[in-house]
């Protein structure tokens, strides 16, 4: 099943009023800070039972279920609540084939093929007819419940990105396949927000979409009306005819990983045009690419005696994620986290070829850096947090600088993939804030004060079409372009990795090794090798400068890409 535009849909338009959930819970941690029916806030010292209101606990009747028992893992509790709600809901049709239970599909074969779960899902399903006194004589409507939440539940965030619970919602929002470079998002609406607090660019929406294939006669808001509110966005173009995508996953992947990840969170290989794409997309090679230094050009190696450039890249890569797992794990401090993360992007890693020295640097929007940046950013925070007056604020610039320049990654990204434009603009917002943050502090050091304001780009306005959008990406970009002439190299100061970079939107490297170079002459130097299994000899690829890539038309991309030899991008001016 599959979900198809029946007209023309613009960017930004809601593509049906927010859905009410048939069943959710909310995680563990949770259960005793939020109301177990809205996934709202609940008052500090919260009244007993846990709902916001009389309403919500009209709503919800198995939050008091008996222990769970351990056999259901690796099936979680809230898996177990959502599946007991979905049962007691007066939405569900029980008396249907099991196999696709309310018309969602359960992925019933594929999940009990894999002894990995299907015990626990037996064991669940035996738990939730107890719970339920069922006095059916198998489980398998039990079953097919477990199953429908395993392949249709989608995460619960609040507006800070927190990961609150599960909600599996009907057929309009459920039929959605998935796709890498999908044209719709959905996010969760507050549920104190009435429909027209919410942006609707076409009342009408719910005529806009063509559910194939349509059996049931459910009504879009069916379901537990008090449940988080889910509503599905276009972000890009969408024409009549074509299918409905969103995201299951963290788009910022390289291939591999996204297809591993949608293997084991949903148990199916991805078909997607950016999944199949040959050579693959610009975006796929530029996450996991790498860079070569002449030998005489670095100094440091974290890993004597490697030779080979996969393993050498793969050292790196664990270094950085086990340094951000101990970070996130409390296993080290915020400064110590930040020294291992830096010192390996800064000074990438030695290897020998043909008894050569070089050195191998990530490139500065591999996916690893990345999630560098997101932990950088958040370890000096904490520094400023903690620190002795005199270095709060260098703290806090480092942070903010880390930020900007994820922002300006993941724009650089987004410029080629127009469905990254979700995490750039979170990626941006946090950069605001953090610099935001850091003025008041520079202000108070400095006891001046001051009244700055943007005069180059409108950026709070809201755009409407698709030009509007690359227009005021444009304006941005010259605008952080320009300021950042005169603030980049004082939020950078103190920070080797960072000030490497020009601006937080061009990686063109300015130095090597603390040795300040022409960018053309670094471009020469650098290899960019993003598969060098594919790279034929004598091919030298350079880093495309990010203003020749901003001012490449969009549709130059898939020339530029096809124009290729090997997996090596040649850019000419
Ligand atoms: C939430 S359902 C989507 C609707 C589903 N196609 C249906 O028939 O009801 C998720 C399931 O759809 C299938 N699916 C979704 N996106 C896919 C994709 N890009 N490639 C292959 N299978 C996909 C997988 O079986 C997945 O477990």
């Amino acid at each position: 099943m599959e979900i198809r535009a029946a007209e023309d849909i613009e960017i930004r338009t809601d593509l049906f009023p927010p859905l009410s959930p048939l069943a959710s819970s909310l995680y563990d941690s949770f259960l005793s800070s939020h109301c177990s029916s809205c996934f709202s806030l609940l008052p500090p010292s919260p009244p007993q039972p846990l709902y916001c209101s009389a309403a919500c606990s009209l709503t919800d009747s198995f939050t008091n279920s008996p222990q769970f028992p351990p056999e259901i893992t690796p099936i979680l509790p809230s898996d177990i609540r959502t599946s007991l709600h979905l049962l007691n809901s007066t939405a569900v049709d029980t008396s249907s084939s099991p196999h696709r239970l309310n018309n969602l599909l359960t992925n019933h074969h594929l999940l009990m093929a894999d002894p990995s779960i299907s015990v626990a899902i037996h064991h669940a399903a035996n738990f939730i007819a107890t719970v339920i006194r069922s006095n059916r004589k198998n489980t398998e409507l039990e079953e097919a419940a477990i199953c429908a939440v395993l392949t249709n539940a989608v995460e619960v965030h609040d507006s800070n990105g927190l990961a609150l619970g599960i909600a599996l919602y009907n057929s309009s929002f459920s039929w959605i396949n998935h796709s890498c470079s999908p044209n719709s998002c959905y996010r969760f609406v507050n549920n104190r927000t009435s429909y027209h607090d919410v942006h609707v660019t076409n009342t009408e929406t719910s005529s806009n979409l063509e559910l194939q294939e349509q059996v049931c006669g459910t009504s879009l808001n069916s379901g537990n009306g008090n449940g988080p509110k889910l509503i599905v966005r276009s972000i890009k173009r969408i024409k009549s005819g074509e299918e409905i995508t969103v995201s299951y996953i963290d788009l910022l992947q390289p291939t591999g990983l996204r297809q591993s990840d949608l293997w084991s969170k949903y148990r199916f290989m991805c078909n997607c045009g950016r999944c199949a794409a040959s050579p693959p997309a610009y975006v796929d090679s530029i996450l996991e690419g790498v860079l070569t230094l002449e030998s005489e050009k670095t100094t440091v190696g974290h890993f004597d005696g490697s030779t080979n450039k996969d393993e050498a890249v793969g050292k790196m890569n664990d270094y950085i994620q086990e340094a951000i797992d101990d970070f996130l794990s409390d296993n080290i401090d915020p400064k110590t986290c930040c020294e291992m993360i830096e010192s390996v992007l800064h000074h990438g890693i030695q290897f020998k070829e043909d008894s050569q020295p070089h050195c191998l640097r990530l490139h500065a929007c591999h996916y690893v850096a990345l999630n560098a940046y997101i932990t950088l950013a958040t370890a000096y925070r904490i520094r400023s947090i903690d620190s002795e007056t005199g270095i709060v604020c260098d703290m806090s610039r480092i942070s903010a600088a880390y930020s900007l320049f994820l922002a300006g990654v993941s724009h650089h990204l987004f410029c080629a993939e127009r469905s990254f434009a979700i995490s750039a603009a979170k990626f941006w917002k946090n950069a605001g804030e953090l610099l935001f943050d850091l003025a008041p502090k520079l202000l108070m050091e400095l006891s001046v004060e001051s009244d700055v304001k943007c005069t180059k780009c409108l950026m709070l306005e809201t755009s409407n079409s698709h030009r509007d959008i690359k227009e005021k990406s444009r304006q941005i970009l010259s605008c952080v372009r320009d300021i950042s002439q005169v603030t980049w190299s004082f939020l950078t100061r103190g920070c080797p990795y960072l000030e490497k970079f020009r601006s937080p939107v061009d990686f063109s490297l300015t130095r090597t090794n603390g040795e300040r170079e022409e960018s053309s002459k670094d471009q020469t130097q650098l290899k960019v090798i993003i598969k060098e299994e594919e790279a034929t000899e004598g091919q030298v690829g350079i880093i495309i400068p990010f203003e020749k890539l901003e001012s490449l038309p969009l549709s130059h991309l898939p020339d530029l890409k096809a124009s290729t030899t090997g997996m090596l991008y040649h850019f000419h001016d």
